[in-house]
């Protein structure tokens, strides 16, 4: 009964999905006080901030649909990048990294859906380091040191787990963004943190005062399914907003997708969208604000006539202001497709947990179980390699209780070979295994995004430039040779955890294992953490290599301002969602504060 329950409940769902957030307007109106590109991470939030000014009118635009009751659930997390809340972005090929993938080229997956990429991503909570927002500020961006930047960390966040509730000096109970840690583990996550322990790692808070060591996984899960930007700032607002509730009014706009920032005499007037085939035009009052990640919103201040003079000549674009966007890419990349088989039926297999009725009745009756970790995503270690004392980490080793081969998608949804994927895979794709995603933290090599050509409609060209610097792959290399170390404590070996040591043809003449061959490896498959970041960075005012001033206005054009994770001069080393909410929350107290209006209370410190 419980079974049939459930899925009466997931059809009554699904037929009402996104019925908590707001209803799409349909047509704008002609004027609004604030237009806002894009309703991910940070245009939820920021929309959502703007609106307690009693008296101002929002128009938030998404180029994707509604959020819905599948993209809930944890475990399915990979699949959703199949679905049309994917932009289904491809890197330009190039013969430094993904070798290993067809056509040489990397998925590079971002949220096309109300909510954005926290939408379709794994929902690791994670702030980063005080040294990573202080080298903000040394960089130029006056105002982002970590004492700036901590009480708005703290005001999204609705700490959730019991022992860090209490914990004030680093978390904070009453923020939109629920944070929990999961409900249910599988024997090899809570193995990971054990072997941790065993190499001598503490047990830390990792968003608290100590990011190197090792820890089960906080998550922006609410009772087992994900919280989104969407659900997290925008449900609150349904059915209360508009001035008699002493509010601004916030209208949203579905499947609209801006094509231009209208621009007249150096000042933001409105944006140009088409949304069903027709075309609209919106003025904003005050300020266009563009949060439409880090791939559109440099795409759309190109197409506007904001970039660098010769590119934008090159594809026949008035030039309106002479503007390093597109360059400064980062990413968090990770040596992908390292596995280790085990001998239980300990690991996570999508096809296994989604086929049995007590893993669906745990999940839809109960909120646990293994649907609710997301992607197979459970405990993390952030290490610091030899000579790094500062206790700002380098290297991330992500812990995944399935593998490659535990999940039928996963394979397409980084893009591999099928070919080389049935030679190196193929033969343990039956078998029980895990995956360490050592992720570099503090990368070195920076990519760009350009434009194809004027159209808006066409993708832009994406450049990763994976491993430019040589010692990005070094770092990662250590990473993988830290993961063998783990495989090999007790507490692994309980499971009889073994490399998976077929070697990739193409690397094989180096020696399986050896330095050289790793590195050889992780130029065929590396897998991006998806924090593409750093495109349109901010930095002192007037500086050659800055975008934004460090109040995100854009140099040189008035009433204009980009608020989401291509701000980030450098890419903090933490997964990047938190980060972007720190960012549009900071952001929507100094545009406030430029607007007259002193923000509501300081958030706390
Ligand atoms: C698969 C995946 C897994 C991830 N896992 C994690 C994780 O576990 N933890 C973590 O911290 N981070 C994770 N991230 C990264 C994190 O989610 C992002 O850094 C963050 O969401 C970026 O927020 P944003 O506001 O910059 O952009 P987005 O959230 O991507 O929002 C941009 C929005 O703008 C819309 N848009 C774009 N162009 C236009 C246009 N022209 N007109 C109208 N709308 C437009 C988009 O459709 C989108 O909704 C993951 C990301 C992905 C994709």
């Amino acid at each position: 009964q419980g079974l049939t329950e459930s899925l009466l409940l997931s059809l009554v769902h699904e037929v009402t999905g996104g019925a908590y957030e707001p209803p799409d307007r349909g047509v704008p109106l002609p004027q609004y006080d604030f237009v806002v590109v894009g309703a991910g991470t940070a245009g939820c939030a920021l929309a959502a901030r703007l609106t307690e000014v009693a008296g101002w009118s929002v128009l938030l635009v998404e180029a994707g649909g509604r959020e819905n009751f599948a993209m809930d659930i944890p475990i399915v997390a990979n699949m959703l990048q199949f679905s049309e809340a994917n932009w289904k972005y491809r890197t330009q090929p190039s013969d430094k990294a993904c070798l290993g993938m067809s056509g040489h080229r990397c998925n590079y997956p971002r949220g096309k859906v109300m909510g954005g990429s926290s939408v379709l991503n794994y929902m690791i909570y994670n702030r980063g380091h005080p040294n990573d927002y202080d080298n903000w500020e040394r960089m130029g961006s006056e105002g982002w040191a970590f004492k700036d930047v901590l009480p708005y960390f703290k005001k999204l966040e609705n700490m959730m787990v019991p022992e860090l509730r209490g914990d004030s000096r680093w978390h904070h109970r009453d923020g939109p963004v629920s944070v929990s840690r999961l409900p249910w583990n599988t024997p090899l996550g809570k193995a990971f943190v054990d072997a941790g322990l065993e190499r001598g790692m503490p047990l830390v808070d990792y968003n608290g005062a100590q990011q190197v060591g090792i820890a089960p996984l906080q998550v922006t899960l609410n009772n087992g399914s994900r919280w989104s930007s969407n659900r997290a700032y925008l449900s609150p607002l349904r059915g209360r907003n508009g001035p008699s509730a002493g509010r601004g009014v916030l209208h949203v706009l579905k499947r609209a997708q801006v094509t231009r920032v209208l621009i007249k005499n150096q000042e933001a007037e409105g944006v140009e969208l088409v949304r069903g085939g027709r075309r609209f035009t919106v003025r904003a009052r005050r300020e266009v604000i563009l949060a439409a990640g880090a791939i559109n919103s440099p795409q759309l201040l190109m197409l506007s006539g904001i970039g660098p003079r010769q590119h934008l000549q090159d594809v026949g674009i008035p030039v309106v202001a002479d503007l390093p966007v597109g360059y400064n890419l980062m990413d968090h990349v990770s040596a992908g497709a390292v596995i280790f088989l085990v001998n239980d039926t300990v690991s996570i297999r999508t096809e296994r947990v989604t086929s049995s009725q007590k893993d669906l009745i745990d999940y839809f009756s109960h909120n646990t179980g293994p649907l609710t970790i997301p992607g197979g995503c459970e405990s993390v270690a952030f290490l610091a390699l030899d000579g790094n004392t500062s206790g700002w980490p380098d290297l991330e080793l992500l812990f995944v209780s399935g593998s490659l081969t535990s999940d039928v998608t996963l394979k397409d949804g980084f893009g591999l070979d099928r070919k080389l994927y049935q030679q190196v895979f193929g033969r343990v794709e039956q078998l029980d295994s895990w995956m360490p995603l050592p992720m570099l933290l503090r990368p070195k090599s920076k990519g760009r995004v350009m434009l194809r050509d004027r159209n808006p409609l066409r993708k832009p060209l994406i450049f990763h430039n994976y491993f430019d610097h040589p010692e990005d792959l070094d770092t990662l290399v250590d990473g993988v040779l830290e993961s063998i170390k783990m495989s090999n404590t007790r507490a692994f070996q309980r499971f009889g955890s073994r490399l998976h040591d077929t070697p990739i043809p193409a690397c094989r003449h180096h020696g399986f294992g050896s330095r050289d061959y790793w590195r050889c490896h992780i130029r065929h498959f590396p897998f991006t953490i998806y924090h593409q970041s750093g495109t349109c960075r901010m930095g002192r005012r007037g500086d050659p290599l800055a975008v934004l001033d460090p109040r995100l206005r854009v140099q040189g054009v008035g009433r204009l301002r980009v608020v989401d994770a291509s701000v980030m001069p450098m890419i903090p080393a933490a997964h990047t969602n938190a980060p972007t909410y720190m960012i549009a929350e900071k952001a929507a107290d100094m545009i406030k504060e430029d607007n007259g209006v002193a923000p509501p209370a300081r958030p706390s410190k």
